[in-house]
């Protein structure tokens, strides 16, 4: 582990210009694991932790996006004639294409020779956060290096796939080596294609590194959230909860809402760690049961739990009649459950789904399972769109589907954060 106190000494430098002179922040070494973030004094849900800047920042371009984003401000453009007629390969507004970050990327990227410098190809796209490391400062640089990068046989394979599409792309080892040391500090830090961000309903259309954000350990049921500014894309951190004085500050790598098997799942696969908070050692997850089924005993009404193992194909247990069941056993309800809903959805009648929801679906799955869970969030996104076939009676169940969700969150016993937001504020809609 880098020394925490090195480490705060270069975050302090990259966050000089928000002169924040008494932090409620410091970093130290963490029971969770390595280092972490620890509040200085005493705050309450709602404050504001930190405020963040990208120190690396780019479009996340992956394959099954579209790519006519800019690659400096990552507004939509037209979908015909975005790339720069610099021949560098990037796609760039005609404001952008004049700043100096675009002089500095096109420069880079020309250097390199694209192979089809006018056809938009993601993975040269995507390359740009990793390529503008280059070009950091000796601090910056340091800084880069002072975060973890979980080295996995994979970490290599984004730049040397990436030069396929240059013909003069360096051999230089030394460049060569920052690139894959920043590829893989994105993907253990970043806001990059291993990190679920979309949990809280956020959307990202580039890939970023946040340099104190990135200190913080996760936490299934995090003490804070993060929010953007709109202009800038900074990012500020929040207490989710009252957090007393020297307590770690902690944040979700995961989606809120999937269950202890998903989440264990994601989590040992994309970010190499076994998480052990509370609600993974709990097999009801704090009587939320967002992974609960009913029993397979067609005598028994009880909810059958998977056990907190953290195998990916736990046993699971009835918390009434005490049947245990296998995984695959109770992987055929939750098929069963999830094909049901689904073929819903394909009706095209938005109706037909919320009224299945409202009245059919608990006959065979609970109402707290995250299959549930998902299809209400998916009706209330539509309904906030548009009205579609549906009437006063639809809507009304609309507020009770965000009430629901709610109710799972505080049993969860997850404060503020921007999910809460979105359906408190979707219900408001709906309730005058
Ligand atoms: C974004 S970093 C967090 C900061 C890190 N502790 C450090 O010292 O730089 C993510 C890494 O921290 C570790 N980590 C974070 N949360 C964890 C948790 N709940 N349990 C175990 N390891 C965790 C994992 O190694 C993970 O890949």
């Amino acid at each position: 582990m880098i020394c925490p106190k090195r480490t705060a000494e270069l975050i302090t430098l990259h966050l000089a210009p928000f002169k924040d002179t008494d932090p409620a922040w410091e970093i130290g070494v963490s029971k969770i694991a390595g280092r972490g973030i620890f509040t200085t004094r005493e705050l309450k849900r709602g404050d504001i932790i930190f405020r963040d800047s990208p120190l690396l920042i780019g479009p996340s371009a992956r394959a099954e996006d579209t790519l006519n984003s800019c690659s400096v401000c990552f507004k939509m453009l037209p979908d015909t004639k975005f790339m720069c007629r610099q021949g560098c390969g990037l796609p760039v507004c005609s404001l952008c294409g004049k700043k100096q970050q675009h002089k500095a990327d096109c420069t880079l990227f020309k250097s390199w020779k694209p192979c089809e410098p006018d056809v938009a190809n993601s993975l040269l796209i995507r390359l740009l956060c990793v390529g503008r490391a280059i070009n950091l400062s000796k601090d910056q640089r340091d800084l880069v290096y002072c975060l973890q990068a979980n080295l996995d046989n994979n970490h290599r394979t984004e730049v040397r796939n990436a030069a396929k599409g240059f013909h003069e792309f360096p051999t230089d080892k030394k460049l060569i080596e920052i690139m894959n040391r920043t590829v893989a500090v994105l993907r253990t830090n970043g806001f990059d294609e291993t990190s679920d961000r979309s949990n809280d309903n956020q959307e990202f259309l580039y890939r970023a590194l946040f340099p104190l954000f990135a200190i913080m350990n996760h936490d299934c049921i995090p003490n804070s959230y993060y929010t953007f500014e709109d202009k800038t894309r900074n990012m500020i951190v929040r207490a989710s909860v009252d957090i007393p004085a020297g307590t770690e500050v902690t944040t979700t790598y995961t989606k809120l809402f999937t269950g202890n098997i998903a989440r264990h799942l994601f989590l040992k696969m994309k970010k190499g760690f076994t998480c052990k908070c509370s609600r993974c050692s709990d097999s009801t997850e704090k009587g939320a049961f967002i992974s609960a089924l009913y029993c397979r005993d067609t005598n028994c009404t009880g909810l059958a739990v998977p056990e907190t193992t953290g195998l990916p194909h736990p046993n699971w247990n009835c918390l009434v009649c005490k049947q245990k069941s296998t995984h695959a056993q109770m992987v055929k309800s939750q098929d069963f459950a999830s094909g049901a809903i689904s073929s819903k959805f394909n009706s095209k009648s938005l109706k037909s789904v919320v009224l299945y929801l409202r009245d059919k679906s608990s006959s065979f799955i609970p109402d707290s399972n995250y299959v549930v869970i998902d299809a209400k969030l998916q009706v209330i996104a539509r309904l906030s769109k548009s009205r579609e076939d549906c009437g006063d009676e639809e809507a009304a169940s609309k507020a009770k589907f965000c009430e629901d969700l709610l109710e799972i969150m505080d049993k969860l016993g997850l404060g503020d954060c921007v999910m809460r937001t979105y359906l408190e504020t979707e219900k408001a809609k709906e309730v005058k």
